[in-house]
């Protein structure tokens, strides 16, 4: 079994703000981007890293030991790239992953890929905790029954052919690769989400993900 990561990274992240897009943001003394390399890099069953850029910022990319590709319109499309610029023939597994999420953990990793053993997709995902309402112009107009509802992380992980093949034959916007994976039928089975795994999305969110690194740094937690 060898087993890559794609890391997409060809968002803009308009909601994050800034003047550069959020995977070129500080963040406790390096780039976004180089945190979320990081943990993959030093992943020992990873053999491969696969990044894939926007197609303003790639001739500037200097990543010893990574392949760059330029990403698509959507994330779906940046994923598709991410896909063909895998050369080596021995992969047979692989791990999408969104560069926003820089607190990615060595134990997530593991977990997806371990999980591949016995399914065709893996990803990690949080059961819904908080009571979930629909509402209207700030006013509550409902209730929602929250079981059997994740909120989905990533990486997602899966059998490479497989995930080739589903996302060759997909049409249309897609949240992420399980729903691709889902459309072509395959089974995508539930691993332990983190709750420091978040995806920067708002401005808020360096800081959450400064103090999560922070507390790492301080307590050398796995
Ligand atoms: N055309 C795109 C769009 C998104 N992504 C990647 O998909 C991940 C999840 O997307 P999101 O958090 O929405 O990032 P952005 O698209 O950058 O953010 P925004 O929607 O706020 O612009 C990010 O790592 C982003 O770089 C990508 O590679 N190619
Ligand atoms: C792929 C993802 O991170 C899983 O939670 C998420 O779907 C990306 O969502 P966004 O709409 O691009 O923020």
């Amino acid at each position: 079994m060898t087993c890559a990561a794609i890391i997409v990274a060809a968002g803009r992240g308009v909601r994050a703000g800034g003047t550069v897009a959020k995977q070129w943001q500080p963040l406790c003394g390096k780039r976004v981007i180089d945190h979320t390399l990081a943990a993959f890099l030093s992943h020992p069953q990873i053999a491969h890293v696969v990044l894939v850029l926007h197609a303003d910022d790639i001739a500037d990319a200097e990543f010893p030991g990574v392949a760059c590709t330029t990403g698509g319109a959507d994330r779906a499309a940046s994923v598709r790239a991410g896909l063909a610029a895998l050369d080596d023939a021995e992969v047979t597994r692989v791990l999408i992953h969104d560069v926003a999420r820089p607190c990615v953990t060595a134990r997530t990793i593991t977990d997806v890929i371990a999980a591949l053993e016995t399914s065709a997709g893996a990803a990690p995902a949080l059961p819904v905790t908080d009571a979930l309402w629909t509402g209207s112009h700030g006013h509550v107009t409902g209730t929602q029954d929250r079981s059997g509802l994740y909120r989905a992380q990533t990486p997602q992980g899966f059998d490479r052919a497989a995930i080739t093949a589903a996302h060759a034959a997909y049409t249309g916007q897609a949240a992420d690769d399980v729903e691709v994976a889902r459309a072509a039928g395959l089974d995508v089975a539930i691993v332990a989400g983190d709750e420091d795994n978040l995806k920067i999305t708002h401005p808020g969110d360096f800081d959450r993900a400064a103090r999560i690194i922070r507390g790492r740094n301080g307590h050398q937690t796995g």
